[in-house]
């Protein structure tokens, strides 16, 4: 039995064949990149037609080279947050808002939720330019035409192959506008967002599989019988897939952006934790919270410098920062994107401090990683105060995968916790993968942690000093 693992990310859509228990098929990921289209307005969106395109054209390489025929399982990773708004026919009305859009403002005079702490608490959100709450009325108050109804990029894209594609509790979870405890629609969160449960995707059932529409059955035969489970935030798929699936460590992922999370079993219905004002809490199943931080602010950062400063590239660029003592480079506010909730300002907010004329662009690329491992490091801290003993962190995602310099920042900026890096970059995918087939005690040994992790030492100056556990 195999699992083909997607992930539905915001710099690519990647699908990988995994065996049963959860290892790579050797050559059998195929990935696309896709095209964010970011505005100095706060605009940061994807075209829905173009993304799942791009998907199809993944499974279609993976069908012609022969890698899907075992496969019984299909796990999603996918991106929290992203709306689209769709006609009565299902067709998009516009292209797909991500996370990142930071646009979408209050409509006419709505005070917000009564009780802001309860709200919180109850849905581990704010009512705020990121969640459905604030996106759907602004999103009707931009559209020429009436809207049917809201999906997100994963109950879009996976409606168009399955037959149903109902909204997991884990993605309903990233809108904002879910209670964690009842998994139902919250009644507040509803009204503020001017929705009835029609207007939004339809939730799906504990045991929920999705199976392939016959016409995508007829171009995949090999996927005609395998089950899709319900597609899994991408950050509760990476805890997992870092393995991180309990309060002994968190993980710290950077992707195109970034966040600090830890999980924990809370099965729906249980009493939660309380929740910190300054941090979120979303599902990774019925079973599972993760609790934590996001930043817009990650590879997108290395991503904007290599395209716009004069960057050395592979060993060149590594060499040249390792000369760059940690917690060194300029200093810098890495928020380009503007903050995640609950802060508030606005895209365009990065900065570039202390420069002379012999700053070079690797000393800024430098100030911009470190400047994210601090504001990571205050959130940890604010995260390690909701359980009772220190944690341990995973570091994760292809941008901490590609640098060896970004890893050692993290290490000195979170010392004295022992810091380790999991080097599978498709935490995402492979921790869908766990998260499909309830492997949630064995997520540690699955991900490798321990035995090929490398644990990471900070270092003042000078190259890396990566060490390997026997
Ligand atoms: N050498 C590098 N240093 C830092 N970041 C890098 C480097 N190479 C690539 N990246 C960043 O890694 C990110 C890709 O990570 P990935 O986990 O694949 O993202 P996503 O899942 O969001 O698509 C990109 O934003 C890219 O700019
Ligand atoms: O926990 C997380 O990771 C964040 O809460 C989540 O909002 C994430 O930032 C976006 O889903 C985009 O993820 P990528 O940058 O990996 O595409």
């Amino acid at each position: 039995m195999n699992i083909l693992a997607l992930d539905l990310g915001t710099s690519s859509v990647r699908g990988l064949v995994l065996d049963g228990e959860t290892q790579p098929l050797p050559g059998a990921l195929a990935r696309r990149k896709v095209n964010l289209a970011i505005g100095d307005d706060g605009t940061g969106t994807l075209s829905g037609p173009d993304y799942l395109a791009c998907l199809i054209e993944c499974l279609d390489e993976l069908a012609e080279a022969g890698h899907l025929h075992d496969v019984d399982l299909v796990a999603t990773s996918a991106q929290w947050h992203s709306v689209l708004p769709l006609d009565r026919d299902g067709s998009p009305l516009g292209p797909v808002v991500t996370w990142l859009d930071t646009r979408p403002r209050p409509v006419g005079d709505t005070p917000g939720p009564a009780d802001p702490d309860g709200f919180h608490q109850r849905t581990g959100c704010w009512w705020h330019r990121s969640y459905w709450s604030m996106r759907l009325p602004w999103l009707r108050e931009q559209s020429g035409t009436p809207i049917a109804r809201f999906v997100g990029l994963p109950e879009y894209v996976l409606g168009e192959l399955l037959q149903a594609a109902p909204m997991s509790v884990s993605q309903a979870s990233g809108t904002g506008l879910l209670d964690l405890s009842s998994l139902r629609w919250d009644e507040e969160a509803l009204t503020l967002a001017g929705a009835r449960p029609r207007d939004l995707p339809s939730l799906g059932e504990l045991d929920w599989h999705g199976r392939l529409r016959p016409d995508r059955a007829r171009r995949w035969p090999q996927l005609a019988e395998a089950r899709w489970a319900p597609p899994v935030g991408d950050g509760g798929a990476s805890n997992v897939g870092s393995g991180c699936a309990d309060p002994s460590r968190a993980a710290v992922t950077v992707g195109t952006s970034a966040a600090v999370r830890l999980m924990q079993r809370i099965p729906a219905g249980e009493p939660l934790p309380r929740l910190p004002e300054r941090l979120w809490r979303y599902r990774v199943d019925h079973d599972h919270v993760v609790t934590g931080a996001a930043y817009s602010s990650g590879g997108n950062l290395f991503a904007w410098a290599n395209r716009e400063l004069r960057l050395p590239s592979g060993d060149e660029l590594d060499a040249a920062l390792a000369l760059v003592p940690t917690g060194g480079g300029r200093p810098t506010d890495p928020r380009f994107g503007g903050d995640r909730p609950p802060g508030l300002v606005p895209a365009g907010s990065g900065e570039l401090r202390g420069l002379s004329f012999s700053t070079t662009a690797v000393d800024i690329l430098a100030g911009l990683m470190q400047g994210l491992c601090e504001l990571v490091a205050d959130d940890l801290a604010v995260l390690e105060s909701t359980v009772d003993k220190p944690v341990g962190v995973v570091l994760g995602g292809g941008a901490v995968a590609a640098s060896v310099w970004w890893r050692q920042a993290f290490a000195a900026a979170l010392a004295p916790r022992p810091v380790s890096h999991q080097r599978n970059p498709e935490i995402g995918a492979t921790g869908a993968a766990l998260v499909a087939l309830g492997r949630f005690g064995e997520a540690a040994e699955l991900a490798d942690i321990g035995r090929t992790d490398e644990l990471v030492l900070p270092t003042t100056t000078g190259r890396s000093h990566p060490q390997y556990p026997s």
